[in-house]
């Protein structure tokens, strides 16, 4: 089956969506990341100043490889799939496009080799390649991962065992999700006296992406833990604060209900993106890109996200205060005339961040 995204047409052997991952046969093609690609192929025309060389490290179809060749980079594809790595092969000549594609184990040919972008696109999580990552990328680390139960603290031990933190399942598990895996990639490449910043990062269709970009020097690695804390969240008001600390200090109870708290870290509490970088990249979308007005949408309201940790979903909320819903508009409105910043979010459409408590958007909107 031929496949076209942005300037590229690549061959695809079968078409297999997220549900069915790693499963069957035939070479992986998932039509559902056309987005993540998108949106990875803007963020290269971004970089493309400071950066030369791209490692597709799961190359699979060689998709990401031949599109990034496309837009001018030195490719490098990587898989231990042999019919993968030939058909990666195939589709950057049937491109007329040059670029490597290994049959190698990626984290072998990380350790040996450096990129100045890492692409990290595994089946699950990207944890046992992001060692490796942190030792191959000169300037950016880009991670998507697909074990979104783990991530979030719905399946709870397997989230500790990969990430190295305590994930729960909280009602903005999106975010959780996202800032357990922020943890874990800051504190791996702190290992190697790297500062990783993220400047995107997006929660879409059932996995987590981000974008990381990295500079040397271990007191730049030392600040970034600074960022590193615990959220305590209330299950039964929503209530939640979070704490930027090394040390954890749960809440034993909640201060407006008095029902027991769950504490999760340590997470990233810092932003998760870098404004002015996701607006650079939602200009560089192209009309051409088969998911250009998704794309746009998706980085417009992430490059106006609160950076403050957690969003709130305003359904939830006003189903706990056994009120009806209003209009998202006029429910931010009415928070921010009431003194307090407000934005929706990208992790739904009822979803929205504020610097207001439960008790204080109550107050403001009810
Ligand atoms: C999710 S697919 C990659 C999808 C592809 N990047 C895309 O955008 O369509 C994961 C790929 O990683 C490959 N893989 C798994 N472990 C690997 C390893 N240790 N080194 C290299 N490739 C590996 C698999 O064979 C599979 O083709
Ligand atoms: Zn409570």
């Amino acid at each position: 089956m031929e496949v076209t995204e942005g300037a590229v047409t690549i061959e695809v052997p079968e078409e297999r969506h997220g549900a069915s991952e790693g499963s069957g046969s035939g070479v992986f093609y998932n039509p559902v990341q056309e987005l993540n690609r998108d949106v990875t192929a803007a963020v290269l025309r971004v970089v493309d100043d400071e950066c030369d060389s791209y490692l597709d490290a799961m190359t699979a179809s060689g998709v990401r490889a031949v599109r990034a060749a496309e837009a001018g980079y030195a490719a490098t594809g990587c898989d231990i799939d042999e019919a993968a790595v030939d058909l990666a092969r195939s589709n950057l000549e049937r491109n007329g496009l040059s670029g490597t594609i290994h049959h190698r184990n990626v984290n072998a040919h990380m350790h040996e080799h450096g990129h100045d972008v890492v692409d990290l696109d595994p089946f699950g999580t990207p944890i046992p390649f992001a060692d490796a990552a942190f030792r191959s990328a000169r300037e950016y680390v880009c991670v998507t991962a697909t074990d979104t139960a783990p991530l979030c603290g719905a399946h709870f031990e397997s989230g500790v065992r990969s990430y190295g933190a305590v994930p729960r399942n909280t009602e903005f598990h999106p975010e959780m999700g996202l800032r357990v895996l922020l943890s874990a990639l800051v504190r791996t490449a702190a290992r190697y006296d790297l500062a990783a910043t993220p400047v995107l990062s997006h929660v879409s269709s059932h996995y987590v992406r981000t974008y990381l970009r990295l500079d040397g020097g271990a007191r730049a690695a030392d600040e970034l833990f600074g960022e590193l804390g615990y959220v305590d969240h209330c299950q039964r008001c929503l209530w939640r604060a979070h704490e930027r600390t090394l040390v954890a200090d749960p809440t034993a109870a909640c201060p407006e209900c008095g029902q027991s708290t769950w504490t999760a870290g340590p997470i990233w509490l810092g932003p998760a993106h870098d404004v002015a970088f996701v607006e650079r990249v939602g200009e560089a979308v192209p009309e051409s890109f088969g998911t250009a007005s998704a794309a746009r949408d998706l980085l417009g309201t992430v490059a106006g996200e609160l950076h403050r940790p957690t969003h709130y979903d305003q359904h939830r909320l006003y189903k706990r205060w056994g009120e009806p819903n209003t209009a998202m508009d006029e429910f931010l409105g009415a928070l921010r005339e009431a003194g307090h910043e407000a934005s929706r979010t990208h992790y739904g459409g009822t979803t929205f961040k504020t610097d207001a408590g439960v008790a204080e958007i109550r107050e403001a909107v009810l």
